[in-house]
């Protein structure tokens, strides 16, 4: 048996409090609509007082709530509350946060008496207990409060009706032992402690949010506040991904679990990264690009014979499909055979030496050694060279179509030059690639894989064709999407001409065999 925590997500709230992260209405409506959708059991969706564009949203996601219950943030004033209420009234299941900063400094902000804010603390979630059932009171930034002060905000709070009692790290500034510790003294030390529910919200100034929430949570915490990718004011707040996961995968250990579908983690880390505008970091904890990716050969080797050498959690745990392995400078032999057996080429021992040395050649001068790459180094192996190859484009775009395209190709090493047009730039220039190379194939598939971050953005562009049954794909990068996708549409014929010419699947060729089963 292990104790639920319930997860309270922020990422529409302190997430967006992040300095350039406004979502849209609609935006705030679909993430909060995922979360709904994950599991999570409180939403916080916003702060109703802080303008018209805020209440109608916490109230949009009010209304079309499901199963979480939807909360507001509020200050410890009426005119706060009252707002905050009529946003979240239309929830099935609303809830009214209310929160004051009880610490010596934070004091000093509206200029408050110790009695002063006690006084302000017991009216105020009176007020909010008489509109809702559910009312968590806040005094921020605890973990810098004095302890008779703090223990004293907190059984008032109680007294007063609030049936959850957030102990905020509002600075990032506590540490775990610490963390635990002051959620175990105020359950055992408030009146009326145990009957409420304990949470933590920490700030990761410190890298330490994580670990604080989980040692909160064995001091007896039983709610969790976090946002996803760990979004949040300065630093950002403890990554929801995180806290689940650690559970998940320690649960052996920690007798903690949450009601969040693990699975639905990256789709909305996705998802709340193109809303934010907030990239994810490669090597983040969870939802990081390099999560599930391995370079070295000795983890690659690992991973091959048994998932569990190098990873605690399955990728699938998360929503991924599968573990990357990345090949470069220090992958092996196990991967780089593995790799090139998924691409279609079964080699021998010997054949997969001789490739391994070109390969190693390969990968100190490039960083990362694509699929594209080692099909070109099985080609060479091959001796086939590219029959079709792209010299110069040059496309003219805009609104009044039709769009055209010049292109010189080198077909069989002569220069031939072609100009068309088309319904938009891309297909201008691969009616230009027709027009010099005659060709039934049909198009199956376009696809703008991935464009990177910037001024200097790479378009990773797909392109499958299909002739008589035979398919073959085509991948190309380039900063311009244009000349990605014609690379990409002459690299897709290139194999298909090789296809078209290879009758028997296993053939020798310079001494080594392979077989090419296809993409
Ligand atoms: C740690 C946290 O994340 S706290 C939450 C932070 N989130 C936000 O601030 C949400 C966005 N905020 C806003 O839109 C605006 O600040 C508003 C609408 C809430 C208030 O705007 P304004 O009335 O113009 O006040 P302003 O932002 O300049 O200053 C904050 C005021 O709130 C008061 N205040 C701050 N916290 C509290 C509180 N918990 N309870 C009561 N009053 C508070 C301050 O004393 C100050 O009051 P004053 O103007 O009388 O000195
Ligand atoms: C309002 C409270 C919960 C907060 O965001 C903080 O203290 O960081």
């Amino acid at each position: 048996m292990t104790d639920r925590v319930l997860i309270f997500d922020t990422t529409l709230r302190d997430g967006e409090q992040s300095p350039g992260a406004t979502m849209t209405h609609a935006e705030k409506l679909e993430i909060a609509g995922m979360l709904d959708d994950m599991g999570v059991d409180i939403i916080e969706a916003g702060f109703p007082i802080a303008s018209e564009g805020d209440f109608a949203a916490v109230a949009a996601i009010a209304k079309a709530s499901r199963n979480s219950t939807i909360c507001g943030l509020s200050r410890a004033n009426f005119k706060d509350i009252d707002r905050c209420w009529e946003a979240v009234k239309h929830a099935a299941k609303p809830r009214i946060h209310t929160f004051i900063g009880t610490s010596e400094l934070h004091r000093a902000i509206p200029n408050l008496t110790m009695d002063q804010m006690a006084e302000r603390i017991h009216d105020c979630v009176t007020h909010a207990r008489n509109l809702c059932e559910d009312v968590q009171w806040s005094s921020m930034d605890a973990t810098r409060t004095e302890w008779d002060f703090l223990k004293r905000t907190v059984e008032i709070a109680i007294a007063a009706g609030a049936t959850t009692i957030n102990i905020p790290d509002t600075v990032g500034y506590t540490a775990p032992v610490e963390s635990a510790d002051l959620i175990r003294r105020l359950i055992a030390e408030c009146e009326g402690g145990t009957d409420v529910i304990f949470a933590t919200h920490c700030h990761n100034d410190l890298g330490m949010a994580t670990a604080n929430s989980l040692a909160a949570v064995e001091g007896g915490a039983r709610q969790i506040e976090c946002t996803i990718n760990g979004l949040g004011e300065r630093a950002g707040n403890t990554a929801l991904e995180e806290v689940v996961m650690a559970m998940k995968v320690r649960s052996d250990i920690m007798p903690f679990h949450s009601n969040v579908d693990s699975k639905k983690i990256m789709a909305i880390s996705r998802r709340v990264a193109t809303v934010s505008g907030f990239p994810v970091q490669f090597n983040k904890a969870i939802v990081g690009k390099n999560a599930f990716a391995h370079e070295s050969g000795i983890h690659q080797d690992g991973m091959l014979k048994n998932a569990e050498t190098f990873e605690i959690m399955r990728p699938t745990d998360v929503g991924l499909t599968e573990t990357s392995l990345v090949m470069g400078k220090h992958s092996g032999r196990a991967a780089l055979r593995s790799k090139l057996l998924e691409l279609g080429y079964e080699l021998a021992d010997n054949q997969l030496a001789d490739v391994f040395v070109r390969f190693k050649e390969l990968a100190d001068r490039k960083k990362e050694v694509f699929e594209d790459d080692l099909v070109a180094l099985m080609r060479q192996n091959d001796a086939v060279e590219d029959r079709i190859k792209l010299k110069s484009l040059r496309v003219v775009c805009g609104t009044d179509g039709p769009q055209t395209a010049d292109i010189v190709l080198t077909i069989d090493g002569v220069e031939k030059s072609a100009s068309t047009t088309g319904d938009g730039p891309v297909d201008s220039a691969f009616n230009a690639v027709k027009a010099l190379f005659d060709h039934k194939a049909r198009l199956q598939l376009y696809q703008v894989h991935a464009v990177t971050e910037g001024t200097d953005a790479q378009a990773t562009v797909s392109v499958r064709l299909e002739e008589d049954g035979r398919i073959a794909t085509g991948q190309s990068a380039d900063t311009d999407t244009v000349v990605a996708s014609t690379k990409a549409y002459i690299n897709a014929l290139n194999r298909l001409i090789v296809r078209r010419e290879k009758t028997a699947p296993d053939h020798d060729t310079k001494g080594v065999s392979y077989k090419d089963v296809g993409q």
